[in-house]
């Protein structure tokens, strides 16, 4: 078994590690699926009662590799630049749409059938979408769940986000995969050539650019929102109040929600807030959140998070951990297409267990651009990458995902409950 994974890791680690050399075009080509039964509007849709003529395609995605997919459009209208990577959660298209971390991406859903339980009020995770748009082979034609206020379709209108339908999700899904992630134009202005649009997505890069400050909070603010009791599966235990700032990089609300279920007093901080003045507050301990985008290109979040190294136990997630990885001397890399969803497994090699994870990163830390003393505490099951580090001696501890889920299995939540261990000890000895 033990042999059977290291093989593993070592078959696969190579493939998807490598960044990918920029796509050739040799020429344009052009991809469509056969017209399914789709309908012409989505208030008909969101009612069940059918409109005819059927919705004829009216956008297209192209891609900076060359190829043209032709498709239907829903939400918003207009013409998008973004990177397109593919998401294999089952569900919770919700909480994907409203990760902040998704900022400058397409997401693409590998499961064909999206938007038939609409959306509703409690699972939004940030305040707004700050994803490019949204790539679906089926949009529902009707919503049925207990709990949903508005239909897919009008909620991105309402929100300026592009979505489209009809399109060969899995073709694709394999492009990205072997490939590696790809830049794309989607439009639904007819007037743009697919050499135009083509022009465009081979000139942008989401490489280098500092999404965070583009989707963090502009002033501090108290969290005080826990997990409902109805939906809390872990919750005994919890007595001592400890105080944590949490660096808004983008962060999920379930992140704060969990923190504050396990016996936080929350306050969120902006990207930018100087670490003189997070310590000025004597907090118990410090969590860098999940943000959007290239690690590299924030030196500042670096810096903040090395002046505050040592002085405060602090966990990061995900952009936080990276930003950690560097702080600490680290090197962080981009991935061939990354990890979108909520089926990764995870080795904790503390406990020596499995944990199915829920991931959305590009980027990982090379754990061998790492000083010693920092140790590797979890990795990737399905490509060796480092899943999660701790640096005793500085208190640190990090996870490359996302223990709150959301949408995701909750086998790492346990995780919030060390960090307030380690508050509590590093307390205890103050
Ligand atoms: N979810 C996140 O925090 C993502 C981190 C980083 N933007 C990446 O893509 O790797």
């Amino acid at each position: 078994m033990e042999l059977a994974i290291k093989n593993r890791i070592a078959l696969t680690t190579q493939n998807f590690l490598t960044p990918k050399p920029k796509p050739k075009v040799k020429s344009l080509r052009v991809f469509s699926v056969k017209c399914t039964a789709s309908l012409s509007s989505l208030d008909g849709a969101a009612t069940g009662v059918v409109e005819r003529p059927w919705k004829t395609s009216d956008a297209r995605l192209v891609l900076e590799d060359g190829s043209v997919w032709r498709a239907k459009s829903f939400g918003a209208r207009g013409t998008q630049v973004g990177e397109v990577v593919f998401n294999t959660s089952l569900t919770g298209y919700q909480e994907i749409l409203t990760d902040p971390s998704y900022a400058g991406q397409f997401v693409l859903m590998t499961n064909p059938h999206i938007g038939n339980t609409g959306v509703n009020f409690d699972d939004e995770e940030s305040r707004q979408c700050f994803l490019a748009g949204l790539v679906i082979r089926s949009l529902s034609i009707s919503t049925s769940n207990w709990r949903c206020t508005k239909a897919l379709g009008d909620y991105l209108l309402e929100r300026n986000i592009m979505g489209i339908y009809d399109v060969d999700t899995r073709a694709i899904t394999r492009r990205l995969r072997q490939d590696g992630s790809l830049v794309g134009v989607l439009t639904t202005e007819e007037s743009k050539t697919d050499e135009e649009l083509l022009e465009m997505s081979r000139s942008w890069d989401i490489v280098g650019i500092d999404l965070i400050s583009g989707v963090t909070c502009t002033a501090p603010y108290e969290w005080v929102d826990k997990t409902d009791p109805e939906w809390d599966f872990n919750c005994e235990g919890r007595g001592e109040i400890y105080h944590v700032i949490a660096y808004d990089f983008g962060i999920k609300h379930n992140i704060l929600r969990r923190l504050s279920s396990y016996g936080c007093k929350i306050t969120v901080v902006p990207s930018s807030w100087p670490a003189s003045e997070t310590l000025k507050m004597k907090p118990d301990g410090v969590l860098f959140s999940n943000g959007p985008g290239d690690p590299s290109a924030v030196p500042c979040a670096v810096k903040t998070v090395k002046e505050l190294l040592g002085k405060v136990p602090v966990f990061g997630i995900c952009m936080g951990h990276q930003l950690l990885g560097q702080a600490l001397g680290g090197k962080t890399f981009k991935m061939k297409f990354g990890h979108h969803g909520g089926n990764h497994p995870v080795r904790n090699l503390v406990a020596n267990r499995v944990e199915i994870s829920a991931q959305n990163h590009n980027y990982a830390v090379d754990p061998a651009s790492l000083p010693k003393g920092v140790e590797v505490t979890h990795i990737n099951l399905n490509d060796g990458s480092c899943a999660g580090l701790a640096f005793p001696a500085l208190n640190v501890m990090s996870l490359q995902y996302h223990p709150e889920a959301s949408p995701g299995p909750h086998d790492s939540d346990s995780v919030f409950g060390e960090f307030i261990e380690l508050m509590k000890k590093v307390k205890q000895k103050a």
